[in-house]
């Protein structure tokens, strides 16, 4: 299907092919664009022809079965798939108005630009001050102690985590309880100023109380950030995000606004998912 877009100021008018996404995949205020993006692993193709935009503070869910290719996706905002030898993308990304695969963009400072949290709570097996000061320190974004001390307590404010680790900051991050590690993980990813967070399933390993504090800081942090959030849950993805992206066999099946796919669904693969008969 061919579409005539009214594109965002920072990109350029053409016209695109979007595959068979049903909805709309384009946000009037863009923070990244995606466009025809392809990725495979060798041989086999794993996203196919995907166009999107991510809305600026906002929170954009990417849903669907597994292996359908969400983390896959995901993984190319930010460049992760290069850790991949066998990973190849291909399309258009952009961050702003700039190419996020361009030959002369530095990946480690795309990463702090661009953060990720992951499935499983990662913290490095240093203290809980060192978790948090370790990506300002090699960004060199503190001039001094005192500076770094109030990036770190910032984070940790700013991720929920400040109260009840602040008598402990010495203490190391894998003491924490999962829902904890949690939080510093994203207290980590907030520490090097991002302008979005990626997130793979952040809430998969941890108890329903844990994960609700995580879906709370959730709803807060896009105050301030872009978020993309992977979620096997669809009460999760339901209630945290404005967005949902549902993707099936490596498409984007349809992407609309959350409250009109899950009650609303256009797609007949959207809905037999949101209904249970499949995946
Ligand atoms: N490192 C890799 N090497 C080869 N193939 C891969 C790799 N990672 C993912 N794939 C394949 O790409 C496809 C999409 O996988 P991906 O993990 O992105 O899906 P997903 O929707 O996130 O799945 P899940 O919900 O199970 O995590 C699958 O067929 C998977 O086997």
């Amino acid at each position: 299907m061919m579409k005539d877009i009214a594109f965002s100021d920072n990109l350029i008018s053409q016209d695109i092919e979007v595959g068979e996404t049903v909805g709309n995949v384009f946000a009037e205020d863009a923070k990244m664009s995606m466009r025809n993006v392809n990725v495979y692993y060798g041989e086999k193709q794993a996203i196919n022809n995907v166009s999107l935009d991510l809305a600026r503070n906002q929170v954009t869910a990417l849903i669907g079965p597994s292996g359908c290719g969400k983390s896959t996706f995901l993984r190319c905002l930010n460049r992760m798939n290069d850790t991949i030898p066998i990973c190849r993308v291909t399309g258009d990304l952009l961050l702003e108005s700039e190419d996020i695969y361009a030959k002369n963009l530095d990946p480690v400072l795309l990463r702090a630009r661009v953060g990720m949290v992951f499935q499983k709570p990662n913290p490095f097996p240093k203290s809980i001050y060192e978790n948090v000061a370790y990506g300002p320190k090699i960004h060199g974004l503190a001039a001094n102690k005192a500076e770094l001390d109030e990036i770190v307590i910032n984070s940790l404010q700013r991720a929920g985590l400040f109260q009840e680790v602040k008598d402990r900051l010495d203490a190391p991050g894998t003491g924490l309880s999962g829902g904890q590690q949690q939080r510093l993980c994203i207290a980590r990813t907030i520490a090097v100023s991002p302008e979005i967070i990626l997130m793979d399933e952040p809430a998969s390993a941890l108890d329903p109380i844990a994960t609700a504090v995580i879906e709370e800081l959730i709803d807060e942090l896009k105050e301030k950030y872009t978020i993309a959030i992977v979620t096997h849950s669809m009460q999760q993805a339901a209630r945290v995000s404005q967005t949902t992206a549902y993707f099936h066999m490596g498409q984007l099946v349809e992407m609309g606004k959350t409250e009109q796919i899950f009650t609303n669904p256009q797609h007949t693969l959207t809905e037999n998912y949101i209904t249970g008969r499949f995946g």
